[in-house]
């Protein structure tokens, strides 16, 4: 295989949906057109409406072109290596259908029967996919065969077991590719450079000399049109079960022997291992949950969540949560980590803010007033960059000091050259590396430590709602730091 341009075949499970059309589509397009895909490629698209290979070419290219706000012109060659076939994952004839066509193919197209499945449809035909693809032979082949899962992997831990043994029945571990969209992100990637490759913060990196880390994911938007899955789902394993605990692990993690999929795993394993696990008792006194009533959105009067479409009138859902979570471990023992990502709140943001110790003592500068913490913060979203907050003289005021910031910026504001997280995904299971996808021991114990936290909810009703739409979210998000001597850093 040649490791730049990988030779295969991308089978896409529901393209006709949502992620496909929105993500996926222009992922692909944006791999050739940055010369990462070799000629040797071809996509087949399946899902139940009556496509032809040209109007499922038409879609992709209308999916494409809503894509590139430049109005380029796109080389029609690229459509070429796209087709369809009509399918119903249920039915058994549908796939020696696809097997045959994917013969044909690979001959067409030099793919040496190198395989992608990508699952973009709901969770719930995941296992059944899994083990037709395997039942009627189409993973049997001289190349090799990958199969990516979307989200939700479960809905718990029992679910998230049940699924993962059934696919483990067709497919290995090592081929099993499932998507955490935040690790595809520059910025999330960047962790572990920023961390591993700076002498300068390392010895740092421990309860000697940080006080507390921040991660906030909010989002403007609301439930949208997804409230059927959402309702039942919740921002606790929408969000906390996967991303942020991911986020998490990366920033907690000691440095791994090598660089590679199995010794980074093995250490964030390790973090999601130490996590401090709650108690029905204690849920309360470490996680907030919050439902949006209505408010503004970008200066527009908005609904609360309730009155959303597909959402129960008198749902329990959270679509808000701020958590203080513990790694009882030597390097972070007693340093909180807190979490917090919620819906239809005040900014679309996603950001990592690390404080750090203040000085034993001041001795020059602001004598008896205070001096500003340092502190690192990794722009994730909208931003891609490092602030680092720092105390300089205030110039011409002898010892006074103030507060000062270097930042880089990952991009100069050019967002359309920066890869979109399933460019870099898609690019990666291609390559075969697993890297910056999740393993089924992440997940187990990311839903063991999530499952407490959502037992004890729905065993309790809220009151909700109990934040405005456009707001950072409820009260008690601020106390929970506020007990402890911190506040949110403003994003
Ligand atoms: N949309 C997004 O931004 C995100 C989505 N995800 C996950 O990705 C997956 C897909 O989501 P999304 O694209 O939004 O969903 P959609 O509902 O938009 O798409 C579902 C797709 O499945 C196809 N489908 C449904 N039933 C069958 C069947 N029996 N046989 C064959 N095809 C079928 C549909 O096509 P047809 O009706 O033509 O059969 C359609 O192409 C889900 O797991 C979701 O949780 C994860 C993160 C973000
Ligand atoms: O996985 C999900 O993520 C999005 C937020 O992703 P981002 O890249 O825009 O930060 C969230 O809206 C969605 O509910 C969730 O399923």
């Amino acid at each position: 295989m040649n490791e730049e341009n990988p030779k295969s075949i991308l089978v896409i499970f529901g393209a006709t949906g949502d992620l496909a059309n929105r993500k996926l589509f222009p992922s692909i397009y944006r791999l050739y057109k940055n010369g990462k895909l070799s000629e040797d490629f071809a996509v087949v698209g399946v899902a139940r409406r009556p496509h032809t290979n040209e109007s499922f070419r038409e879609n992709v290219e209308q999916s494409v072109k809503a894509s590139r706000p430049d109005n380029e012109e796109i080389n029609d060659g690229f459509f070429s290596h796209f087709y369809y076939q009509p399918f119903d994952v249920t039915d058994l004839a549908s796939y020696q259908e696809l097997k045959n066509l994917l013969e044909r193919l690979d001959e067409k197209h030099h793919t040496e029967e190198n395989r992608i499945f990508y699952l973009a449809m709901a969770p719930n035909f995941f296992g059944t996919i899994a083990e037709n693809l395997k039942n009627e032979g189409l993973t049997d082949t001289k190349g090799w065969s990958r199969l990516v899962i979307e989200k939700p992997f479960g809905h718990d831990y029992p679910s998230a077991k049940q699924l993962n043994e059934q696919i483990r029945q067709a497919f290995d571990e090592e081929q099993i590719y499932r998507i955490d969209h935040y690790l595809g992100k520059e910025m999330v990637q960047n962790i572990e450079v920023i961390r591993f490759a700076n002498a300068i913060f390392e010895p740092l990196w421990n309860n000697q000399y940080i006080d507390n880390i921040q991660i906030t994911s909010s989002e403007t938007l609301g439930v949208g049109e997804r409230g059927r899955y959402y309702d039942k789902s919740g921002a606790l394993r929408d969000m906390v079960q996967n991303h942020m605990l991911q986020m998490l692990a990366l920033l907690a993690m000691e440095p791994p022997i090598k660089l590679n999929p199995d010794e980074i795993r093995s250490e964030k394993i390790k973090v999601l291992r130490a996590l401090r696990t709650m108690t029905p008792d204690t849920v309360d006194d470490y996680f907030v949950r919050g439902q949006y009533g209505a408010g503004l959105n970008n200066g527009e009067q908005v609904e609360g969540y309730r009155d959303e479409t597909a959402i129960d009138s008198e749902s329990n859902t959270e679509t808000f949560v701020a958590g203080k979570l513990l790694i009882d471990n030597f390097r972070w023992a007693g340093v909180p980590f807190y979490i917090r990502t919620g819906k239809r709140m005040a900014a679309k943001a996603t950001e990592i803010v690390v404080q750090f110790k203040e000085l034993p003592m001041n001795l020059y500068f602001n004598k008896g007033k205070d001096i500003q913490p340092n502190l690192l913060v990794i722009h994730i979203h909208p931003d891609e960059g490092v602030t680092l907050h720092l105390n300089a003289e205030k110039r011409g005021v002898g010892t006074t000091s103030t507060p000062v910031k270097l930042n880089y910026y990952s991009h100069n504001g050019d967002k359309i050259n920066t890869p979109e997280a399933y460019e870099v995904l898609l690019y990666d299971c291609m390559l075969g590396d697993s890297t910056n996808f999740t393993h089924w021991d992440e997940v187990a114990l990311s839903w063991k430590f999530v499952d407490v936290i959502s037992q004890a909810w729905t065993a309790k009703k809220a009151n909700f709602p109990n934040y405005e739409s456009g707001s950072m979210g409820p009260k008690a998000a601020n106390e929970l730091l506020e007990n402890d001597g911190f506040h949110w850093w403003s994003i």
